[in-house]
């Protein structure tokens, strides 16, 4: 049974949460990075099916759309709740996370230096209903059990803790839910590992 694999730029970005996953739940995975950027272009883009990565390599299946691969894995290894109920209650948030994602994401590639103040500003308003959603679970979205959409919500707030340290300050829900993921032993290995301390957040080393 050959590994899963991992198609990507050598960086978080949009492949993190899928690694977290994948550690946590002791799953074996390669990472392939793209790079440089000229087998990126020449040999790696052409094969993409949206001319983008991250790409998820599973014997001869292969998924590209972070969000999609995300929740392939919330499938194959019972990430996703108990009901259609559960379900779309991880989806609802998954796409949450992916809006805000977004936002972060021109910001970073986009308008950093003339953007940011405005941006950290807003970030409560973008913040806030995360955190009324998360006030009441006992523990992570769903309760008791992690989703494949907790490794992306925690990604989302892990990066930007880094942009704006104190964004959580006002939001103890999301405070706590961030510590909880952070100190669970599958995420502490993933943290621990040289592989993620190497990797830079976003390819144009903004955070
Ligand atoms: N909806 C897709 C978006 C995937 C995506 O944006 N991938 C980026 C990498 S992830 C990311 S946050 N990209 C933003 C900026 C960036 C550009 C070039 C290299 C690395 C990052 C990419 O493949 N860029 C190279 C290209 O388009 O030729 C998904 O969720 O997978």
């Amino acid at each position: 049974m050959s590994k899963l694999q991992i198609v990507y730029f050598f960086l978080r970005g949009r492949a993190e949460a899928i690694r977290t996953l994948l550690v946590e739940q002791g799953v074996e995975y390669e990472e392939t990075d793209v790079m440089p950027m000229e087998k990126w272009l020449n040999y790696w883009k052409p094969k993409m099916a949206f001319g983008q990565c991250p790409l998820l390599i599973d014997g001869d299946f292969e998924l590209v759309q972070s969000n999609a691969i995300l929740r392939y894995l919330g499938r194959k290894y019972d990430l996703y709740g108990s009901s259609i109920q559960e379900a779309a209650r991880a989806d609802m948030i998954n796409d949450g996370v992916e809006d805000l994602r977004g936002a972060y994401t021109v910001l970073i590639y986009q308008n950093y230096e003339d953007g940011k103040d405005d941006y950290v500003k807003a970030l409560p308003d973008k913040l806030r209903p995360f955190e009324n959603l998360m006030k009441d679970t006992k523990g992570y979205i769903l309760g008791e059990k992690m989703t494949f959409a907790d490794y992306n919500l925690f990604d989302l707030l892990d990066i930007h803790l880094t942009l704006a340290p104190t964004c959580l300050d006002t939001f103890p829900a999301l405070k706590s839910y961030h510590s909880r993921v952070l100190q669970r032993p599958g995420v502490q290995k993933r943290r621990n590992s040289q592989n993620f301390k190497d990797m830079k957040i976003n390819f144009n080393g903004k955070e």
